[in-house]
C-alpha cells in the first residue's frame, strides 16, 4: 500500500489463527493490536488509538462475537471490519458494527490488500465527514444550467427544516446533493448519518433505523442506538427509500408525523430530533399506482423534491467532473492521470448510463492503465469509443469495457502496448486476474501460487490466469470457444445468449459446489462490469430482484 503503515485490530481467541492472521498482515509491514473476540474487547480498545480496519472470525460461538461487534459499534462505529473465514461464506448477518465482507483463510496478500484498500477509502470518507468544519459541504461540482439549477436549490432549501426528496438516476450525486444541504444547514455540525434502505433486509432495518433495546430478539444481546438516534440534531439520508418495504413506511411514516420513535423492544419514546432527507431512482408515482409505496409517506417526503439530472443531460460537466475525480485519486495516494483533448471530447460524446458513478469507475481504471500518462482516445472503453463514432481497432477491444489487450492477447496478436503503459496494463490485469482467484471459495495456499486451473471450468479459466496454461491456445484462454472444445474435448452447454464450456474430466473432476458458487461469482462480476456498477442494471441482467443481488454482493464480498 505505497509504503503507508496501518494498524490492524485482530480479534481473535484462537491463538493459532490469529498467529496466522498476524503473520500475513505483518509481512505486509502493517502492525497489529490483538484483542479477545468477545464483550471483553472494550477493556483493550485504545479510543485514540487509529485502528485501519478489524479482523473477527465468522466461525466459533455467534453470541460472543456479536458481543465483540457491539462493542466496535459503540466504541468505534466507523471502524471497517472484516470477517475471516476457514470455511468458505460468513452465513447469516450479524447485526451491528461496520461489517464490510468475508475475506477467506489463509489471509493471501492481493485479497487482504483489496480488503484494506476499502477500508482505508471508507477511513478517509469518515475522517472527511468529522474533520468538515461547521458545515464545509463536499463538492458539487458541475456548472451546466441543470446543475446551477440544483446548486440554487440547495441553497434555498439547506437552512429551512423542510423534508427533502432527491430524485434522479443511480449515480447522479443524490447523496452529494443530499451532503450540501446538510453542510449547509444550522445541523452542519451534527452528524450526517446515511442509511441504505434498499440494500438492509426487512426484518434489520427497523432495528438499524430505531435501534434496539438487549433482548429485543435474538441475537440482540446488547441494546443498541439505531440511525435516528446516531443523527440526532443532524441529518438523515434515507438512500433508496423507494425499496422500503410497505409495513416499513407504516412505521417510518408514524415516526415522521409524530417525531417521536421507541427503540425495538422498548416503550420508551424519544424525540426524533432529525432532518430528513429522503432519495431514490424509482418513480415513485409510480409505484403509488402499483401499490407498492405510500402515497402519504410519498407527501411527508417531497416537501422539497429536487431531481438530479442524468450526466447525458450535462454533457459540458464532464471535463470538470473528471479534474475532481483525479484529483480525488491524487489526493488518496493513488495515483494520477491526465486525459488529451481529444480523449475528453470522445468521454463528452457518450451517454453515461451509469451516470458520474460509471464516469468515475472509468476515470478509476484508466488511472491504473494509463497511471501518471495522457489518456488517449484508443485508451477509452470500446463502448466509449464507439459511440463517439471512432473506428475500434479489434487489438486494443479484448478487455470487456476496458479497451486494453491482456498480455496474453497482445503476443497472440503481435501488438506492442505503448511505452510505460505496458508494465502498468500487465500490472493491472495480473491484480484483477489475482483478485478474482483470491476470491473463490476454495482453500488453497497462503502464497501467491497460481490456482489450480484442472479444478476450474475452463469458461472460468480466462480471469485466472494472466498466460495461458500449458496445451491452452491464447483463444482458449480468453474463452475462445474453438480453443476451448479443442483443448477440453467436452461439448458446450449452449443457450441463447451464453456457452458454457466443459470440464477436463481426466484431470480429476470438477468441485460441483465450488465451481458453480465461482461461477454465480464471476457471472455477478461480469453483469456488474457490464453495467458499470450500477446494481439495479446488473440485476436486471442477472434476472434477479436488485436485493438479492446486494446480498449477493456482501456474500461474495464483490465492491460495486
Ligand atoms: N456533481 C458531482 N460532483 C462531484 N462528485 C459527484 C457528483 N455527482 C456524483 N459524484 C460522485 O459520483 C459518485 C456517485 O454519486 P452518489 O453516490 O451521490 O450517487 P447517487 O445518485 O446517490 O447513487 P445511488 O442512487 O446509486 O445511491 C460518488 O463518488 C460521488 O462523489
Amino acid at each position: 500500500m505505497g509504503g503507508c503503515v496501518v494498524q490492524v485490530l485482530i480479534l481473535d481467541d484462537d491463538g493459532r489463527r490469529a498467529n496466522a492472521v498476524e503473520a500475513a498482515v505483518r509481512f505486509l509491514e502493517h502492525e497489529v493490536v490483538r484483542g479477545p473476540a468477545d464483550g471483553e474487547l472494550a477493556e483493550v480498545l485504545e479510543p485514540n488509538r487509529h485502528y485501519a480496519l478489524a479482523l473477527i472470525p465468522s466461525e466459533g460461538e455467534r453470541e460472543r462475537r456479536q458481543a465483540a461487534l457491539e462493542v466496535l459499534w459503540q466504541q468505534l462505529p466507523e471502524l471497517p471490519v472484516f470477517l475471516i473465514s476457514e470455511q468458505g461464506q460468513a452465513r447469516g448477518l450479524d447485526a451491528g458494527a461496520n461489517v464490510l465482507g468475508t475475506l477467506q483463510l489463509p489471509l493471501r496478500q492481493a485479497q487482504f490488500s483489496a480488503a484494506l484498500k476499502q477500508a482505508l477509502a471508507q477511513n478517509a470518507r469518515s475522517r472527511e465527514r468529522r474533520d468538515r468544519p461547521g458545515g464545509r459541504a463536499p463538492r458539487l461540482v458541475g456548472q451546466s444550467r441543470p446543475m446551477q439549477q440544483v446548486s440554487r436549490m440547495i441553497e434555498q432549501v439547506a437552512d429551512t427544516e423542510a423534508s427533502v426528496l432527491i430524485l434522479g438516476e443511480s449515480g447522479t450525486g443524490k447523496e452529494v446533493v443530499a451532503q450540501n444541504i446538510h453542510y449547509r444547514s444550522g445541523r452542519a455540525d451534527k452528524p450526517f448519518v446515511p442509511i441504505n434502505c434498499g440494500a438492509i433486509p426487512g426484518d434489520l432495518l427497523e432495528s438499524e433505523l430505531f435501534g434496539h433495546e438487549k433482548g429485543a430478539f435474538t441475537g440482540a444481546i446488547s441494546a443498541r442506538q439505531g440511525r435516528f438516534e446516531l443523527a440526532k440534531g443532524g441529518t438523515i439520508f434515507l438512500d433508496e427509500i423507494g425499496d422500503m418495504s410497505m409495513p416499513m413506511q407504516v412505521k417510518l411514516l408514524r415516526v415522521l408525523q409524530e417525531r417521536t420513535f421507541e427503540r425495538v423492544g422498548s416503550n420508551r419514546t424519544q424525540e426524533a430530533d432529525v432532518r430528513v432527507i429522503a432519495a431514490t431512482h424509482r418513480d415513485l408515482e409510480e409505484s403509488i399506482r402499483n401499490n407498492e409505496f405510500r402515497e402519504d409517506l410519498f407527501y411527508r417526503l417531497n416537501v422539497f423534491p429536487i431531481e438530479v439530472p442524468p450526466l447525458r443531460a450535462r454533457p459540458s460537466d464532464i471535463p470538470v467532473l473528471i479534474e475532481e475525480l483525479v484529483r480525488r485519486i491524487e489526493e488518496e495516494g493513488r495515483g494520477s492521470v491526465r486525459f488529451s483533448a481529444s480523449a475528453l471530447s470522445c468521454l463528452s460524446q457518450y451517454a453515461w448510463p451509469g451516470n458520474v458513478r460509471e464516469l468515475a469507475n472509468v476515470v478509476e481504471r484508466l488511472a491504473i492503465l494509463c497511471a501518471y500518462d495522457a489518456v488517449q482516445v484508443d485508451d477509452l472503453p470500446v463502448r466509449i469509443r464507439e459511440a463517439a463514432g471512432v473506428p475500434v481497432d479489434p487489438a486494443t477491444a479484448y478487455l470487456p469495457g476496458g479497451g486494453k489487450p491482456t498480455p496474453a492477447a497482445s503476443a497472440a496478436h503481435g501488438t506492442a502496448g505503448r511505452d510505460g503503459a505496458g508494465a502498468a496494463v500487465a500490472a493491472a490485469c495480473a491484480a484483477e486476474a489475482s483478485l478474482v482467484a483470491e476470491a473463490a471459495p476454495a482453500a488453497g495456499p497462503a502464497t501467491e501460487d497460481p490456482p489450480d486451473l484442472a479444478a476450474i471450468p475452463a469458461f472460468l479459466r480466462a480471469a485466472e490466469a494472466a498466460e495461458p496454461p500449458a496445451g491452452l491456445s491464447a483463444e482458449a484462454a480468453n474463452g475462445g470457444p474453438a480453443g476451448d472444445e479443442a483443448a477440453l474435448g467436452t461439448a458446450p452447454v449452449t443457450e441463447p445468449g451464453y456457452t458454457v464450456t466443459g470440464v477436463d474430466w481426466d484431470k480429476g473432476g470438477v468441485d460441483l459446489k465450488a465451481a458453480l458458487s465461482r461461477l454465480e461469482q464471476r457471472l455477478i462480476e461480469d453483469a456488474l462490469e457490464h453495467a458499470d456498477g450500477v446494481v439495479a442494471r446488473a440485476a436486471k441482467l442477472l434476472s434477479l430482484r436488485r436485493t438479492t443481488l446486494v446480498e449477493k454482493l456482501r456474500k461474495y464480498d464483490i465492491a460495486r
